[in-house]
């Protein structure tokens, strides 16, 4: 028998940059469309700090990156082009970290929810997802295009939560970023980072709760999130 310890906790995943190393694949289309445009491609390890914001974000600064003026890089134009050969390229190269799907599983049989949420656009989540044998292990995957704000408000977490079927009272965001620890205060959610994921500044300043240097270290994060939890309450009452 299985011990249902998290039944009633969903737990809140970012994609990039926790679930999934897509780093690869966002930037190869960011360098295509950089040289056919006639301007230089920008390292992976420089362009992966752009991830978080959604896919215009990184193609805006990208670009202005590698030197385009502020109208090119926000044409529409060039975003429809991004969209169609990020489409055409999305798991490419991208795999879930190591430890994934064994820790999801865990965490399904310990009873908790799993949801995503995430700023990749929620197509373009569900597509990816599906390619890396993803879905099956998620309530919701929710894109910004799926709730009234984006992260960092904290509205992406909580709705994304009650459309898993969870309760926002009783959830934990797992993320690699600003936007991620920024929406969880604003939910009131404890935050776990990943210190394997894409930041432009140290992680440790983000203001996580835990941080985690391997995927599978989750399980034990939300452990001592919720004996925490347990503890304050004990206290209150
Ligand atoms: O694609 C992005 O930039 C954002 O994705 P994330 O919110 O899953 O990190
Ligand atoms: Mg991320």
């Amino acid at each position: 028998m299985t011990d249902r310890d998290l039944e009633g906790w969903t737990i809140v995943f970012d994609l990039d940059g926790t679930l999934v190393d897509s780093a690869p694949d966002l930037t190869g289309t960011l360098n295509r469309l950089l040289v056919e445009e006639g301007l230089p491609p920008v390292p992976m390890e420089a362009a992966s700090t752009l991830i978080g914001s959604g896919a215009r974000a990184l193609l805006v600064h990208g670009f202005e990156a590698a030197g385009a003026s502020v109208e090119r890089a926000q044409s529409d134009e060039l975003f429809e082009r991004f969209l169609v050969d990020y489409t055409a390229h999305i798991a490419d190269g991208s795999q879930p970290f190591e430890g994934v799907v064994e820790t999801l599983e865990r965490l399904s049989e310990r009873g908790a929810i799993l949801v995503v949420a995430t700023n990749k656009r929620s197509d373009l989540s569900e597509l990816l997802l599906e390619k890396l044998g993803l879905t099956r292990h998620f309530a919701a995957i929710v894109g910004p295009d799926r709730v009234s704000a984006r992260k960092p408000a904290g509205a992406h977490l909580k709705e994304a939560v009650v459309k898993g079927g969870g309760d926002p009272e009783r959830a934990i965001m797992v993320g690699d970023a600003a936007p991620d620890a920024e929406a969880a205060r604003d939910a009131g959610m404890p935050c776990i980072l990943t210190t394997f994921g894409y930041t432009p500044v140290p992680v440790e300043t983000l203001g996580g709760d835990v941080l985690i240097d391997a995927f599978e270290e989750v399980e034990e994060a939300i452990d001592g999130v919720l004996s925490d939890f347990y503890v304050m309450r004990a206290l209150k009452f």
